[in-house]
């Protein structure tokens, strides 16, 4: 990448329709995998602010370091250089985590990760279990979740009994039990249908906009990432580094039918048309 693209990144947070969510600074983030001799660069040069509130879609080609970066963020993995603060305090004290800033993190995976033998409420809960929470609290925070990600009624049933997409609205309920300011998400429709999938980014704009989280998701769907996102970050090949940030001014709520206009294919073919110089 030229200086003059590196400059034309605007790595400050962008405005944003909600400001409830925390902020998200990364600074000279760096990920190194194996042992120093023969070890793998997977990210490099990673210096960006996410605002409060906002919604900010990863992309790049296979193996660029998405999920490595959305670990980084998480706190499940320490990057080898650089530094992650939310809100202002670091997520690292030196080799220790820092357990009130990741209280304000929820994580959910491309795999629901349900436990089977709990029900979908017991499920939901479990965050607030762990935490002392009482069980009439629980079970009228989880009813409140499940009637926030659409699936009132299914408290009491067995995560079997439920549809993919059903399942992965109980993660999300999941991740949303402790009110995190920050919900993370790694390719959570990946394993779904395109219409369910459609239907659950409608969903997921509808949940954030209530939520007022900030959100980071990880997709492989140029589609996906216009459609959700504030601003798009595209990584480079490995080693995976910013290479565009695009701010994506459709306004909110959009809908479905919002794909078929010009300025969101505009969107699209220009990320496509950058993603496609790596191939
Ligand atoms: N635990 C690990 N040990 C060694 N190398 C790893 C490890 N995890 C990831 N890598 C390497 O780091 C690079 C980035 O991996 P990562 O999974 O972050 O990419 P990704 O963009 O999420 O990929 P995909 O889109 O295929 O899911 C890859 O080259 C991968 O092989």
């Amino acid at each position: 990448m030229s200086v003059t693209e590196k400059a034309a990144i605007q790595t400050t947070a962008a405005p944003t329709t909600g400001a409830r969510g925390a902020g998200i600074k990364l600074a000279g983030v760096e990920q190194r995998y194996g042992d120093p001799k023969s070890s793998v660069l997977a990210l490099t040069d990673v210096n960006l602010e996410i605002g409060k509130g906002e919604f900010l879609v990863l992309l790049g080609p296979s193996g660029c370091g998405k999920t490595t970066l959305m670990r980084i963020i998480a706190g499940l993995l320490k990057s080898t250089s650089g530094k992650v603060e939310i809100d202002g305090q670091p997520l690292w004290n030196g080799n220790r985590r820092n357990d009130k800033v990741m209280e304000e993190l929820g994580v959910v995976f491309q795999d629901a990760n349900m436990f089977p033998w709990l029900t979908i409420e017991d499920n939901i809960a479990l965050p607030l279990k762990l935490r002392g929470v009482s069980k009439t609290e629980r079970r009228k925070r989880a009813s409140e979740l499940c009637e926030l990600v659409g699936i009132k009624g299914f408290e009491k049933r067995w995560p079997r009994e439920l549809s993919g997409g059903m399942r992965q609205r109980a993660a999300i309920a999941r991740a949303l039990s402790c009110k995190p300011q920050i919900l993370l998400m790694d390719e959570p429709f990946g394993a779904l249908d395109a219409m369910t999938r459609e239907q659950m980014n409608l969903e997921l704009q509808r949940i954030w906009m209530e939520s007022g989280c900030t959100v980071v998701l990880v997709t492989h769907s140029i589609r996906e990432a216009v459609f959700l996102a504030d601003r798009v970050l595209l990584l480079s090949p490995r080693p995976g580094r910013m290479d565009t940030l695009k701010t994506i001014e459709i306004a909110r709520p959009r809908s479905a039918y919002d794909q078929s206009t010009p300025e969101f294919q505009a969107y699209e073919l220009e990320l496509r048309k950058r993603l496609d110089t790596f191939a």
